[in-house]
Order: C-alpha cells, then sequence, then structure tokens
C-alpha cells in the first residue's frame, strides 16, 4: 500500500486548521506513548542508527491537552532525538494525512515545545551540527562546579560501563553562572523521565545541582558526559542548622541499574555528614528510589554500633513469646535515643529510620520463617497506625471507627487518650467490614514484599 508521507520538518511545519462545517467525523485519536519514541544519542552517526534503542519516556499525556491524546493526524510517527552532550532535541514529524474530525487537530508545535522548550532545534542539519558545535558544553557549563568526589565509593560498585576513576560528582548553585543554564536544558529530561516532576526554580539560589560525569580524558582536551543528576534544596532549620532536600534524581536511561543512582545517593550522604548537615530527606520518593535509598541506609545502619542494643532488644521481646496470641502487640519502634543519634550521626531522618527499623528487625530474626507470623503480626500494627495517621512519638489523639448508618465507611471519632491510657489500645480498623480487611491485609503484603526485597538485596547484593 503506498501511504501519503508528509514530512514536517521539526514541529514548525502545522497543518492549516481548516474551518468545521456540518457533522465532523469522530476521532478516537492516539495516545502521545504510542506515536512518540525518544532516543539519546551523543554522536550525529546514532542519529537514525538502528542500533539505538529508543527510550520510554513516562505518561506524556499531560503535555497533550485535556485528555492526553493526540488528534487529527493519521500514521502520526514523532521520533525524537536528544544531543546527550549539548542537550539539544529534534523531532521528525511524520503522518499519512490529516483529517479535522471532531475534536480538531491537535497542535503538536505547542505540545512539543511544552517539553523541550528552547533545547528544540527546528532544522534536523542544525541539529547534527550541534554534536561539533556545542561538543564542550558540558564541560565549559561545569568549568566553575565544586569537585566533591571523584572516583570509587568504598563498598560500593559500579558495573564496568564507566570506569569508576572516569567519575566525579560535582555541585553546583543553581544561581552560579552556569548552572541556571545547564538545568534549563536537563529539564527535559527531568519532564520525560522523573515521574510527575516539576521543573525547580532557578531564581532560587538554595537550590544546588549534583552532576554525576563521566569525565574521559582524551588526546585534546577531556569529554565530558552527564550520567545522572539530583537537584537539591537545602534550608534552614532553627536555630543554627541546615536540611537538605532531595527533590530530584535521574540517570539517565541507558545507565540505570548499574549503580550509579546508588553512587550518587551515597555521594550526597557524604555531603550531608560532612557538612554537619541536620537531616536529609527526599521529598515523594518513587517505590524503586525508595527501595534503592533504604538499600543504601540498611548498610550504613548495620554497621552504626549505637544502634545494635535496641535492635537485641527487640528481638529479645520477639523471641520470648507468641506475639500473635498477644492481646496487644507491643510496638516495634526504636527508641527516642536511637532515633536521635541515628539522625545527628547518619542524617536519616525519623520517618525513613522507622521504615529501616522493619527491615532490621527482619534481617535479625532468625530463623524468620519461625517469626513471620508475628512479625506479620507487628507489620499490620504499623500499618494500621499509619492508615490512623498517628504519630508514634506524640501519641496525644486517637481515631476510631464508629458503627453508623450514615456513610459508614466514612464515620469515625478522634477523642485525646487521658492518664497514660496505652495510647494503642483502641485504636482500631473495622475488620468487620470486608473491604477493609481486605485493603489492610493487601497493604501489609506490599509492605512484607518491599521489606524482603531490600534484605535480599542487602544480604545478597547484584554485584
Ligand atoms: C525524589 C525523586 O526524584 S523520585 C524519582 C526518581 N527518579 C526516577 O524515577 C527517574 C528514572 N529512574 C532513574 O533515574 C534511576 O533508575 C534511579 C535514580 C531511580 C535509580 O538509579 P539507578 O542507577 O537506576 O539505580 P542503581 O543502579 O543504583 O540501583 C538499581 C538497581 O541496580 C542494582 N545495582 C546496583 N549496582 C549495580 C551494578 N553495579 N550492576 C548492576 N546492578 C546494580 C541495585 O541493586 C538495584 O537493584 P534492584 O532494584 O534490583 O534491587
Amino acid at each position: 500500500m503506498v501511504q501519503k508521507q508528509q514530512s514536517a520538518a521539526g514541529p514548525g511545519a502545522e497543518p492549516r486548521k481548516r474551518r468545521r462545517v456540518g457533522f465532523s467525523p469522530a476521532d478516537t485519536g492516539v495516545e502521545a506513548n504510542e506515536c512518540i519514541k525518544i532516543y539519546l544519542v551523543s554522536s550525529k552517526e546514532e542519529v537514525d542508527s538502528p542500533e539505538i534503542p529508543s527510550v520510554n519516556p513516562v505518561d506524556l499525556s499531560d503535555f497533550f491537552g485535556g485528555d492526553g491524546k493526540i488528534y487529527g493526524y493519521q500514521g502520526l510517527k514523532i521520533n525524537v532525538w536528544i544531543n546527550c552532550i549539548s542537550l539539544h532535541s529534534y523531532a521528525d514529524v511524520t503522518y499519512q494525512s490529516t483529517t479535522n474530525g471532531d475534536k480538531g487537530i491537535t497542535d503538536l508545535k505547542s505540545a512539543l515545545q511544552n517539553i523541550f522548550a528552547e533545547t528544540i532545534v527546528a532544522n534536523k542539519d542544525e541539529f547534527l551540527q550541534t554534536f561539533s558545535t556545542e561538543k564542550g558544553f558540558i564541560r565549559n557549563m561545569v568549568s566553575d562546579g565544586e569537585v566533591i568526589h571523584s572516583g570509587a565509593i568504598d563498598g560500593s560498585s559500579i558495573n564496568a560501563q564507566v570506569a569508576p576513576s572516569d567519575l566525579q560528582v560535582l555541585r553546583m548553585k543553581i544561581g552560579s553562572p552556569n548552572a541556571g543554564l545547564l538545568y534549563s536544558r536537563l529539564v527535559p529530561l527531568v519532564l520525560l523521565f522523573v515521574d510527575g516532576s516539576n521543573p525547580i526554580d532557578v531564581t532560587d539560589p538554595d537550590w544546588h545541582l549534583y552532576l554525576l560525569i563521566q569525565k574521559k580524558e582524551e588526546k585534546e582536551e577531556p569529554s565530558y558526559r552527564i550520567v545522572g543528576f539530583s537537584a537539591i534544596y537545602k534550608f534552614y532549620r532553627y536555630p543554627d542548622r541546615l536540611r537538605m532536600r532531595l527533590s530530584q534524581i535521574l540517570v539517565l536511561p541507558s545507565f540505570q541499574g548499574k549503580g550509579f543512582g546508588s553512587y550518587l545517593v551515597e555521594v550526597v550522604n557524604k555531603v550531608a555528614v560532612a557538612e554537619y548537615i541536620y537531616d536529609l530527606t527526599v521529598e515523594e520518593p518513587s517505590e524503586k528510589f525508595q527501595h534503592i535509598r533504604t538499600c543504601i541506609d540498611i548498610n550504613r545502619l548495620r554497621a552504626f554500633d549505637p544502634i545494635k542494643p535496641a535492635i537485641d532488644s527487640a528481638i529479645q521481646t520477639f523471641t520470648k513469646g507468641k506475639l500473635s496470641k498477644k492481646a496487644q502487640i507491643p510496638r516495634f519502634t526504636p527508641p527516642l535515643n536511637a532515633i536521635e543519634k541515628v539522625r545527628e550521626t547518619l542524617k536519616i531522618n525519623k520517618k525513613q529510620f522507622l521504615k529501616c527499623w522493619e527491615v532490621l528487625i527482619y534481617l535479625a530474626l532468625d530463623p524468620i520463617e519461625k517469626y513471620m507470623e508475628d512479625y506479620t503480626s507487628v507489620i499490620t500494627n504499623h500499618v494500621r497506625t499509619d492508615i490512623l495517621g498517628k504519630d508514634i512519638e506524640a501519641p496525644t489523639k486517637q481515631v476510631v471507627d464508629v458503627p453508623s448508618s450514615f456513610a459508614p465507611e466514612a464515620s469515625f471519632v478522634v477523642f485525646k487518650p487521658v492518664n497514660g491510657e496505652e495510647a494503642n489500645s483502641n485504636v482500631q480498623v473495622d475488620e468487620n467490614t470486608p473491604d477493609q480487611e481486605q485493603q489492610l491485609k493487601q497493604l501489609v503484603e506490599e509492605r512484607i514484599r518491599e521489606i524482603k526485597l531490600v534484605a535480599e538485596r542487602v544480604i545478597c547484593p547484584k554485584v
């Protein structure tokens, strides 16, 4: 079948919008992710090369109006190449025909512009030239960056794709002359590959970029390549400390799953410790990132002697008798002084330490199979408390479900326990409601699955 192929060089050439008259044919549209392919390339030979696989972006529907679909095109294909060296991009848009149906014709130029902004180059030749004209872009941009780490990290390894001796982590204040420009070229990568992310405010000087760079010595001058990066916010804590919040982290797709994300996080941890930061938190960690972070923190906590007595004491309580048969299961949370020591020395905040604590207990129970029923009861207790939103440190309020004929699933009372009443004794999820019981069970299973995944990785690392 001969197909009419039009090429809209870059997103610039748009089909003219036709006036809709009478009934327009129904158009079901096409999902953006179905017709857009992204290629990350580092030489002009790689552009159009069948050897370069496309990489999967996050859900792109947010960039394509109301329902996230593209309308009005038949046989639409959008191939986007991103030059990893200069961070320019080029979109090759082809389609067989357009039809001005009931949804009109999507304005591809403005949609692509919303993602790629000024990095997009309208002309392919111009794009190909960026590989030579902008060869030194990253080197120039990071020239005033502060090298905060280079080479291997003790006890951690990365896969052979990059020699550890070629790795560097550079820090740049977002307000420094080059960092804002560099970040603005990184924004399309953030939008494409970090789910639910928004660009950081480059006018706020409290942001820092941590760049994981592959620096290779070459004949004339060294070549620089971005392997990954993180945007971290430093902010004040009364009266005299600073906190760090890791808000965005991306390892470029071809480098993912090889230890680079862990490497970058370990360097950031070292910085937080060395610079007497109050604590290091993470803004809305994805499930995968949370897993990696917990694996790293568990290794740090297992080597942290001051919490060993607290772990031993929790294990003793566990192994004394059948917990699941007891009327009230004790809460297995670390003592306050351990929480404080961990924050002060390792910069792990309380919320993260509580998550790690569950893994530490799991790892210390030997053999775990013998205690699994009790362990599940303890985790059920924790999950139930999390759902009810009670702070374990300040048990001033409790939420209790009450039977009601009006919106039964939404009926509860909040009360304050008096006279040192056991904080947790009256907290209940109504287990007679099959839905709630089922939901709780699912959440517990999910939590135990995450704990096991971390434990397996820690006991038996991939590398
Ligand atoms: C706050 C936020 O920004 S949340 C959003 C986080 N960012 C994203 O989701 C963007 C897309 N994803 C990414 O950029 C990356 O995948 C990150 C940042 C999440 C993680 O970085 P990666 O380099 O992929 O992680 P890393 O390789 O260190 O660890 C991932 C896995 O590789 C394993 N691994 C570690 N070292 C090696 C190695 N040398 N060789 C092979 N595998 C390794 C880890 O054990 C882990 O395995 P597991 O998940 O099976 O347990």
